[in-house]
């Protein structure tokens, strides 16, 4: 069905921007995807596959890799599809290739490490005649690109535009759900990557089973707090963005946040796989927000205790097992 949104770019050729890409395609959108490295474009426009961040998934028909930014000038929405961390940087490179009033998308999960901005605010403030607008919930890569049944959340201030782009991209695979609760949506996804290194770690100890639903039930109690102080709505923090994506995050050794934790658990050691886990930059600016709003998060913050070295495992699980006993809400 035709859109006001037809044409949308992709910025940033990871395994996500990809499966993005592919995903817009299929709902019948025509897509440009940008990456940074005119090596790596030039091969996957070739190649008809991003062989460095998803290899095995061929590109749809109507996906034009690219290594310019302003191939991405004529797009009616773009998803900007890197770290968190980066999101800032191109956020600011596209300002001068979007018309005033392109809807910008973020589809990092992460806060921003020295501004403790969420997604959106980066946006607003590297990018700010876009109209911001962010896209969280429980969806590997691989699953999407595959075609297998997704749902995630799109949330923008404006809810019709929500809406709108959720349509514009959704497929019978793909379901958008659409929000007015930016906050809510992008807290979720910061969230949650911390609190997987955490269920990872429980994994990678052999705790059993019984201790994973345990930290995946306190966990989202500390989601929960952290997310009412900044503002989030509850049910938003009950739904795919919150809920549904701590639960995937935290019980899949497909997540890179999950396996990292399972390869601390089993050694003790963190040693960083190349492979980004944003829950390991999160976890630091997560606790030190918690933190400046006295919302008690002891699992985001065991976890930021064993990524800086502060504590081992054995002493993370000691400490949290020896708190004091109290009511349960
Ligand atoms: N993978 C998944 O299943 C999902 C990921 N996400 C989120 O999406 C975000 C991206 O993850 P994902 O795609 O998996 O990560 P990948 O590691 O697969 O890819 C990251 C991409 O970002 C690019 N990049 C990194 N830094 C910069 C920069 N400064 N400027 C331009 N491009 C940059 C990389 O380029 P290069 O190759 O040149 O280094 C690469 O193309 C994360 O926040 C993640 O949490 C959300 C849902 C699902
Ligand atoms: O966000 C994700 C699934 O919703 C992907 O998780 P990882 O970044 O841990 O791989």
């Amino acid at each position: 069905m035709p859109s006001r949104f037809q044409r949308i770019g992709i910025a940033g050729a990871g395994a996500w921007g990809t499966a993005l890409a592919n995903a817009a395609a299929r709902a019948g959108r025509d897509v440009v995807i940008w990456g940074r490295d005119a090596g790596a474009m030039e091969t996957m426009r070739r190649a008809r596959e991003n062989r460095v961040h998803l290899r095995g998934v061929t590109l749809a028909p109507s996906v034009s890799p690219s290594s310019s930014l302003h191939s991405l000038s004529g797009c009616d929405a773009v998803l900007l599809v890197v770290p968190a961390q980066a999101t800032r940087t191109v956020a600011a490179e596209l300002r001068s290739h979007l018309p005033p009033g392109t809807p910008l998308v973020a589809c990092a999960k992460g806060i921003e490490r020295g501004t403790t901005l969420f997604m959106t605010q980066v946006l607003a403030d590297a990018c700010p005649s876009a109209v911001p607008a962010i896209l969280s919930g429980p969806s590997f890569a691989a699953d999407v690109a595959a075609g297998l049944p997704t749902a995630v959340t799109l949330a923008s201030q404006e809810l019709d535009l929500a809406e709108a782009l959720a349509t514009a991209l959704g497929s019978a695979s793909f379901r958008l759900y659409h929000s007015d609760d930016v906050r809510g949506v992008e807290i979720g996804g910061a969230t949650k990557n911390v609190l997987a290194i955490a269920a990872g770690i429980v994994a990678g100890r052999g705790l059993g089973a019984s201790a994973g639903a345990a930290l995946i039930a306190r966990g989202f109690a500390e989601l929960t707090r952290f997310g009412r102080a900044f503002g989030a709505r509850p049910e938003t923090l009950t739904g795919l963005s919150g809920l549904g994506d701590l639960i995937l995050t935290c019980s899949s050794p497909q997540s890179r946040n999950y396996a990292l934790g399972l390869s601390i658990g089993k050694d003790g050691g963190f040693h960083p796989s190349g492979k980004l886990a944003e829950g390991a930059l999160t976890a630091n600016v997560l606790v030190a927000m918690a933190e400046a709003k006295a919302v008690e998060m002891p699992l985001a913050q065991a976890v930021e205790a064993v990524l800086s070295g502060r504590c081992t495992v054995e002493e993370a699980i000691g400490s949290l097992l020896a708190r004091p006993q109290k009511a349960e809400l």
